[in-house]
């Protein structure tokens, strides 16, 4: 077409001058990217164009661009870009990877019909009573926080797919895939992943195993018979029970029961999919995010105490805050709010154009590997002042004034491809969060001298970004009625 034959002739946007036939890759930064490539921003604008190990590559530092690609044109930014790592773990089936095909459109479907705002009344009331017996669990054992925390996280994400409470085996296994998905997903390592996906399944996947350099092979070959194995098993446990006609609730027995009686627009085997893509993407980034907002507690005594006296004043310390006090408790919701923004959990995701485009009078090439910064919208100065500091107030209406943008319209994505998951995983931050802050205090440890030590705020470079493992002391409030 005409538009097009035009923005071939485009120039690409600027960015780093690669060196004679070799291109960007010895500059491609290793440690928390987001934040290179925000400093690359002050020399290139905010969109950097680099070209890597055959790749063309665009970096999108800006939201209002982000809002134009992955909105205006959401078609054409559908697509995820694959790369061979995906096929080696065996994730290729994996909604979170596959490309905008029909049946990762109903895949998407199944997920927003499970968790949208309408079936949480369904699972709600759960929610609310898993999250009080995790805060009593955290009373008995604080010790084990972090792993009280993840098996609440994936015990209730599992029985409301699968609809049964699945055995510890398969959480395990949901652990261990994870992973397998955080070491494959590497931002770094995306990019050095040089070797295109058609050739890597003959070339690496042929090789024999003593091949020099070839353990990964061996890795990759474990964690994708893990990943099948977690793939196949709760579902087919799932299937029997329903077969034998127990009563279940959730996504699979739902969705499986209609297909049973040939009444359902999905297939069986996208119901697979489906369910199998959820444990990953739901429990990483929901541990990342409570993790990030304990450490942040521990670092800012005084807006513990500020939420604490809001919650008190909502529920006279005689019973824990559920989901129908959330419009009663808005300083709660600005923490949770600045916890997303101060460091997103997702902080880069890639999408790609299905044909070339043209953008602000640059040529983007089909096949791009476009890398959303959220990192760097959640911290542009001219939408967040004072970006470094965690403000919680700066999301608090003040008057006339209407407060600040909400960051969760960039953490959890754009487009066609945003976070399915949003709606659970905002009600299960506002219940584990106002619930522990009704529960708990949370403080850095005692050095020798009894004073505390200072709160490192460190975090990781991976795919779903956390923090740096941290010691903590939590100290029940006294006089909360659940634990005395
Ligand atoms: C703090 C919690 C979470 C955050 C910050 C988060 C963030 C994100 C982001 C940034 C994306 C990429 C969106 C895009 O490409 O535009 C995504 C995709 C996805 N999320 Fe979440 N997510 C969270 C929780 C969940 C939960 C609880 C579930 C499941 C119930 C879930 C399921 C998914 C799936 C399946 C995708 C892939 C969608 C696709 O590629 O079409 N997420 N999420």
């Amino acid at each position: 077409s005409w538009a097009f034959a035009r923005s071939r002739r485009l120039p690409l946007p600027p960015g780093p001058q690669g060196k004679f036939w070799f291109g960007n890759e010895e500059i491609l930064p290793w440690e928390h990217p987001w934040k290179e490539f925000v400093n690359w921003s002050k020399t290139f604008g905010p969109l950097i164009y680099l070209h890597a190990y055959g790749r063309d590559i665009l970096i999108v530092n800006e939201a209002s661009a982000a809002t134009d690609l992955l909105e205006t044109k959401s078609t054409l930014y559908a697509r995820r870009p694959t790369w061979s790592m995906v096929a080696l773990t065996g994730r290729q089936d994996n909604i979170v990877f596959m490309d905008h095909t029909d049946r990762q459109k109903k895949a998407r479907m199944l997920l927003q019909a499970a968790f949208n705002p309408k079936a949480q009344r369904s699972w709600g009331p759960i929610l609310e009573e898993d999250t009080t017996s995790l805060m009593l669990q955290i009373a008995q054992s604080p010790e084990l926080f972090k792993q009280h925390i993840r098996r609440y996280l994936g015990s209730f994400i599992t029985q409301f797919t699968y609809g049964t409470k699945v055995e510890d085996h398969v959480l395990d296994l949901g652990d261990e895939i994870s992973v397998h998905t955080q070491q494959a997903l590497r931002p770094g390592r995306w990019l050095a992943d040089a070797v295109p996906l058609v050739l890597s399944n003959i070339s690496v996947l042929y090789f024999p195993d003593w091949f020099p350099g070839m353990a990964f092979k061996r890795w990759a070959r474990d964690a994708r018979t893990k990943f099948m194995e977690y793939t196949a098993r709760p579902f087919q446990q799932a299937r029997s029970s329903i077969l034998d006609g127990t009563e279940m609730r959730g996504m699979v027995p739902d969705t499986l029961n209609d297909i049973i009686a040939g009444t359902s627009k999905y297939k069986e085997e996208e119901l697979i999919s489906a369910a199998s893509s959820i444990y990953t993407a739901a429990v990483e980034t929901t541990y990342a995010i409570t993790m990030s907002f304990l450490i942040l507690m521990m670092a800012h005594q005084d807006v513990q105490e500020r939420a604490y006296r809001e919650i008190m004043s909502v529920t006279e310390s005689t019973r824990q805050p559920l989901l129908s006090d959330m419009a009663a408790l808005p300083y709660i919701d600005a923490i949770i709010r600045e916890v997303h923004r101060f460091n997103p959990v997702a902080p880069m995701l890639p999408r790609s154009p299905v044909q070339t485009d043209s953008y602000k009078g640059y040529r983007i090439p089909q096949d791009t590997w476009v890398i959303f910064n959220i990192w760097a919208m959640t911290h542009d100065a001219s939408i967040y002042q004072d970006p470094h500091q965690f403000m919680p107030e700066r999301h608090l209406p003040l008057g006339h004034e209407s407060s600040a943008k909400d960051p969760r319209d960039f953490a959890f994505g754009f487009g066609k491809r945003i976070c399915p998951g949003l709606n659970l995983a905002n009600v299960q931050m506002f219940l584990f969060v106002s619930q522990f802050l009704a529960t708990f205090e949370i403080r850095p440890p005692l050095k020798d001298d009894g004073n505390e030590e200072e709160v490192v705020l460190e975090y990781t470079s991976s795919f779903v970004s956390l923090p740096l493992p941290f010691k903590c002391r939590i100290i029940p409030r006294s006089g909360n009625a659940i634990l005395y």
